[in-house]
């Protein structure tokens, strides 16, 4: 793994141009990894991400008695994992979940409907991240969850509880990851008879929501949908492992690499992700083709590149929270103001990443306006050096890169990424692929 300084000085590329191997997906490794431990059955995974986020997961796992192994086959990673068919060999453990929402969120479900003794925490912006929602839906249907620091987030002390509950109400409007986890533990659940689960108030974040059900079905699992509002799994069911499962390149990543194409000319490819993909974040290429941009995609590839600058659009971007970063910084080379809506989400993530979005792109000489869960970006006529902090976000580290690329109205700037190694949580290798696909020389 890379070891990073305390900053990473980017230079002016004159273009962007190459082909990017992606990590995988965060989303579907981990929850590849809870599905197959609660599976019957040995899981082969392959091409797992490697990470901050997987890595605390694969811990946990291990901490409560989940076998599993990695070995390499040429280019790929196998993990294998012995699945425990719905039950924790051990029952007594303190897991740290660092920040990743992917892991704590459905390991808290399934602790709880497990039963044992548990301590849940992580790092301290994950103890200000909220989990009430989740808590008390499954406190409501039988669970026995304090929270040993402040009401409403972790750290948690989760015991055995008693699941009576046939229906369950959770919110779904601060994240869709509360409704993912009661989905991926509804079976344990569901033993003797069905479990509803209602969804209250507006669903954010869908496409979430679909990576779930389709890696549930993959797994043997059986899901009845109404709509958004309704879920039910029906009595008795067990998951099993599919045997060998591939996990697909994470479409929030390939959102710098297509983005550094639309700015820098490109043709930028990634290979990992393209039209059978399961993530919602594919459809950030659409986003970028409304600014201009030429998107090419095969079955495992998105190309971009644009002949032309990019224009400003008005946008609505609920069902990609996590590209919609890389719009942002994007804008910093449209004609005209770029309106980023409905992502209020934004808030409890990594960091208040509305707040942090306005205050680093305003470094760069960008008009800003931010409102409670909308933000608006006019470009400056030049981009100005900038050291941008990147409040632990992985997010941030990766989107600012792209404001060292010269565009075809704009030039680059020189950037400071303050902190780079919070990549970390999801992409390690992030900035050794950025220099990758930097072309330096004139165009
Ligand atoms: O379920 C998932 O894999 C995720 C859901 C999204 O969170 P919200 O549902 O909180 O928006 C997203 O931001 C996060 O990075 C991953
Ligand atoms: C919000 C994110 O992560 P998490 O899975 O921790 O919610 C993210 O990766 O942008």
């Amino acid at each position: 793994m890379t070891d990073y300084p305390h900053y990473l000085d980017l230079l002016p590329v004159a273009r962007a141009e190459g082909t990017v191997r992606l990590p995988g997906s965060k989303s579907i490794s981990n929850r590849i990894l809870l599905l197959a431990a609660l599976a019957e059955g040995e899981t082969r995974v392959i091409d797992l991400l490697a990470s901050d986020d997987t890595a605390v997961m694969l811990a946990a796992l291990r901490s409560l008695g989940v076998e599993w192994a990695e070995h390499r086959e040429g280019e790929s990673t196998v993990h294998v994992v012995k699945g425990v068919k719905g039950s924790w060999p051990l029952r007594t453990a303190d897991l740290f979940m660092g920040n990743a929402g992917t892991a704590i969120r459905p390991l808290t479900a399934a602790l709880a409907v497990i039963g044992g003794d548990y301590k849940v925490h992580g790092v301290p912006r994950m103890h200000e991240r909220p989990i009430g929602d989740l808590v008390d839906a499954l406190n409501a249907a039988g669970a026995d969850i304090e929270y040993t620091l402040n009401k409403g987030y972790p750290p948690l002390h989760i015991r055995s509880g008693e699941f009576k509950s046939q229906r369950l109400s959770v919110r779904g409007d601060v994240s869709s990851q509360f409704l993912t986890a009661l989905l991926m533990v509804a079976p344990l659940m569901a033993r003797e008879h069905a479990v509803t689960i209602d969804v209250e108030g507006e669903l954010i974040s869908k496409p979430y929501i679909e990576i779930t059900l389709n890696l549930i079905r993959r797994f043997g699992g059986v899901v009845e949908q109404d709509g958004w509002s309704s879920f039910t799994i029906p009595a008795g069911q067990t998951y099993k492992s599919p045997g060998i499962i591939h996990v697909e390149g994470d479409a929030s990543s390939a959102s710098y690499f297509l983005a550094a194409g639309a700015i820098g000319r490109g043709p930028v490819r990634v290979q990992g992700v393209g039209r059978e993909s399961i993530q919602g974040d594919v459809r950030f290429a659409q986003a970028l083709e409304q600014m201009g941009a030429t998107i090419v995609m095969g079955d495992n590839w998105i190309e971009a590149s644009a002949s032309g600058p990019l224009k400003a659009v008005d946008m609505d971007f609920n069902h990609i929270p996590d590209a919609a970063m890389t719009i942002a910084v994007a804008a910093l080379y449209a004609e005209g103001t770029t309106t980023l809506r409905n992502i209020a989400s934004w808030r409890v993530k990594e960091t208040d990443r509305l707040s942090a979005m306005a205050t680093e792109l305003r470094k760069l000489g960008a008009t800003v306006e931010e409102g409670a869960d909308w933000l608006s970006v006019t470009p400056p006529a030049v981009l100005q050096p900038a050291a941008i902090d990147t409040y632990d976000d992985h997010r941030m580290a990766m989107c600012f890169s792209l404001a060292s690329l010269d565009g075809y109205i704009r030039q680059g700037a020189k950037v400071r990424i303050n902190d780079p190694k919070c990549v970390a949580k999801t992409f390690p290798e992030y900035f050794s692929a950025f220099a990758s696909i930097a072309k330096r020389g004139s165009v």
